[in-house]
């Protein structure tokens, strides 16, 4: 996929062809909506590692905490944990989790949508690395940082493979570190 990568992609001839592998799906899941589909890159052994890898690698030390975004986040968050020995909070739809420690409606750019985080996992204090495949609109990103903050967590860094520029999701990160792999 043709687009801007992020200075610690340059040259990284594996997270080239890894992030390549990211395909355009028209009109999904709604009319007007051209989706940007990781799954082929999930499939790829060496693409998902090189990319997990690199996400990683772009966090800073100081992070202590993976929340990894339902669900294509659960897939990258779980691997940035991984790669980093640090723990994973999954942050889900709602009706998931047996005990919510908060919870936050939003929107994203094709619909509404409700975010839960589970209760007494998330210490007040922990430095939080945020983990998603896509930023579009910000608005679950947003949310999810929101979520973190009110359980006394502190969001270091938001992480996701690919920014939707267009969409506006930085600004609705204003001050917030947000790292991306590529942006289109
Ligand atoms: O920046 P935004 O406009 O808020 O959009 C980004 C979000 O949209 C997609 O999730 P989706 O709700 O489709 O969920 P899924 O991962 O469960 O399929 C994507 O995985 C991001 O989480
Ligand atoms: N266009 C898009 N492609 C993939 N995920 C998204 N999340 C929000 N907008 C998206």
């Amino acid at each position: 996929m043709t687009g801007v990568v992020d200075p610690s992609v340059a040259g990284r001839a594996d997270l080239v062809r890894a992030l390549d592998l990211i395909r355009d799906i028209p009109d999904f899941p709604q009319p007007g909506v051209l989706f940007k589909d990781i799954s082929p890159l999930l499939a790829d052994g060496a693409a998902v590692r090189a990319v997990v890898d690199a996400m990683a690698a772009q966090a800073g030390p100081e992070v202590d905490l993976v929340v990894a975004l339902e669900a294509r986040g659960f897939l990258l968050g779980a691997g940035v944990g991984y790669a980093r020995g640090l723990g994973v909070v999954p942050v889900r739809k709602p009706g998931k989790l047996p005990a919510v420690a908060h919870r936050i409606d939003f929107q994203l750019e094709y619909g509404t949508a409700t975010f839960e985080l589970p209760a007494d996992v998330l210490s007040p204090g922990a430095r939080v690395l945020v983990v998603d495949d896509v930023l579009a609109t910000g608005g679950t990103m947003e949310a999810a940082c929101e979520l973190v903050e009110r359980a006394g967590g502190t969001v270091v860094g938001v992480s996701v493979v690919l920014e939707l520029a267009a969409l506006g999701g930085r600004r609705r990160l204003a001050g917030r570190n947000v790292h991306t792999l590529l942006t289109v």
